[in-house]
């Protein structure tokens, strides 16, 4: 029966294959937005029979995804997923009793702004040694931020150190099966995603290339969430000291021992959702710091006249750094870093304004352009932290879906906020960062601008990073050897 009211508008598509033609190549959050102000604050488009509802009102993203419970909490199936174990990750998780118990056991550890104190050592000493890196290696800040990446969320969710001066076995395992994660989350990289059944062919018919693709997968994918997981285990065994997620959930003994899978995959999803996220803000300082050497400038002066240049910020300063906490937000709001969120799935038909939105229809919902807008943010392609200061201030990014929505908003949140800031403040007070010059003599200015993707980054840029002084690496050194041994 056909339904009585219409699906959201939109460009008219193709039999078969709907609106395929019409999808954007790359950074679709523009051409979403450009279709925003053609079509309206809801709209919708067709890809082979499934309607992908997109969203560019930051109102109706709110009350379709936050205010409707479970209703729009599920994901797309992805079919590379399902053939490789990747959907055991949260972010793709379906809505089910497993997903629950995930968000559960996450909350547990991570699900308040109070549970954060106790991850403030770890963060602070991972934050001194970002510098540290950064130092070591001042032709590529790129590569420090990567490294940090993985050292910070490998420090926080297992309490394991990586190895500072040669390959880490444990970031090299996990590094070859992000990429592989990445590679099968690639829209329209595999042809059994549009059909699904070419999954049951054999693995030696000639169409079935992703099928050996996946299979190489599995191995990658099980070893990256139980290496280091047993490491947690073996350390609790012998009776060490160990403070990390995985740690806490372990030594729970209200936890039953069948729920380890769900304990071991809890913690393996943060690595898919949390490494490359906090460090890519931080990377856009460093790129607004190059840009906006005003703003560098000021930060540094707030920092020196609350903190000091005989230690190093921390948390205890917080609240008394305004202009950094500006600043902070404007990275989050001028080069947001994942501009659609996560889509979301619809669990069952609903109505919504006299709009049909069948069950199974994916929402997507443009952070980018909620941030962008310029009835809301006054030129917002310009880096002011300054918008968010004064009587008036500019709305603040976390309440415009930059964390996502309802059931599946980011449970890295209180995290995120506390590693960003850190890295962010410690940056602002360690790092001079100034443009690199060409062979002629040109100043060579980066281009304000992200990478494509679901989770994207800034564009890499050249740029010369140095300490602010000879005292400073003292003072670093110092506070490093103080934080040894944190765990
Ligand atoms: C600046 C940093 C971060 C930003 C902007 C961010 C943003 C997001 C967004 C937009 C989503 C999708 C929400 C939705 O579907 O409605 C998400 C999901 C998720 N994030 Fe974050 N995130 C950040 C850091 C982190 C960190 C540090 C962790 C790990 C501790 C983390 C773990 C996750 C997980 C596991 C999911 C999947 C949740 C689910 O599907 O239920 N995120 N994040």
């Amino acid at each position: 029966q056909k339904p009585s009211y219409p699906l959201p508008p939109g460009p008219k598509g193709w039999p078969v294959i709907g609106n395929v033609l019409d999808l954007p190549k790359s950074h679709s959050w523009r051409t979403f937005a450009k279709w925003g102000e053609q079509w309206g604050p809801i709209m919708s488009i067709k890809v082979f029979g499934t309607p992908f509802v997109i969203i560019s009102d930051p109102e109706i993203a709110d009350q379709l995804l936050a205010k409707t419970g479970s209703m729009y909490a599920d994901r797309p199936t992805i079919q590379m997923a399902l053939l490789t174990g990747w959907d055991r990750a949260l972010s793709g998780a379906r809505y089910n009793a497993r997903f629950r118990e995930y968000r559960k056991l996450i909350g547990r550890v991570i699900g308040t702004r109070g549970n954060m104190v106790k991850f403030y050592p770890v963060e602070d000493y991972q934050a001194n040694m970002f510098l540290k890196r950064v130092f070591s290696d001042p032709e590529d800040p790129a590569a420090a931020t990567r490294k940090t990446a993985s050292a910070m969320v490998l420090h926080l969710t297992y309490g394991y150190k990586i190895l500072e001066d040669q390959p880490d076995p444990f970031v090299t395992k996990v590094d070859f099966a992000m990429e592989q994660f990445s590679d099968i989350h690639r829209t329209g990289a595999y042809l059994v995603e549009i059909f699904p059944m070419l999954k049951y062919l054999p693995s030696w018919f000639p169409f079935a290339e992703f099928k050996r693709k996946a299979a190489e997968c599995i191995g990658p994918c099980n070893e990256m969430a139980d290496i280091p997981f047993t490491y947690v285990k073996e350390q609790l065994d012998k009776g060490e000291e160990n403070n990390s997620f995985a740690a806490d959930l372990l030594k729970d003994k209200s936890i039953s021992s069948e729920k380890l899978t769900d304990l071991k995959w809890s913690a393996a999803s943060f690595y898919a959702a949390g490494s490359d996220t906090t460090v890519s803000v931080v990377y856009s300082y460093m790129m607004a710091a190059v840009l906006y050497p005003e703003v560098q400038r000021k930060a540094q002066a707030e920092v020196d006249s609350v903190v000091g240049k005989d230690r190093l910020p921390s948390f205890q300063d917080r609240e008394s750094l305004p202009y950094v906490e500006a600043v902070v937000k404007e990275l989050y709001r001028w080069l947001p870093i994942v501009p659609l969120a996560v889509p979301h799935r619809a669990m069952q038909h609903n109505v919504y304004k006299g709009y049909f939105i069948p069950k199974d229809s994916l929402v997507f919902v443009n952070v980018w352009h909620f941030l962008h807008d310029p009835k809301v943010y006054q030129s917002p392609f310009i880096f002011n932290p300054e918008r968010f200061l004064g009587p008036n201030p500019e709305p603040d990014p976390i309440d415009r879906g930059l964390f996502g929505y309802g059931r599946r908003i980011c449970p890295g949140i209180h995290l995120a906020d506390v590693s960003v800031w850190i890295n962010v403040v410690k940056a602002i007070a360690g790092i001079e960062v100034i443009p690199a010059v060409d062979d002629n003599g040109e100043i060579k200015l980066p281009i304000p601008d992200t990478t494509d993707g679901i989770i994207v980054r800034p564009i890499p840029f050249d740029c010369i990073v140095k300490p602010r002084s000879e005292h400073l690496l003292q003072v670093l050194e110092e506070a490093l050897r103080n934080g040894e041994n944190v765990n």
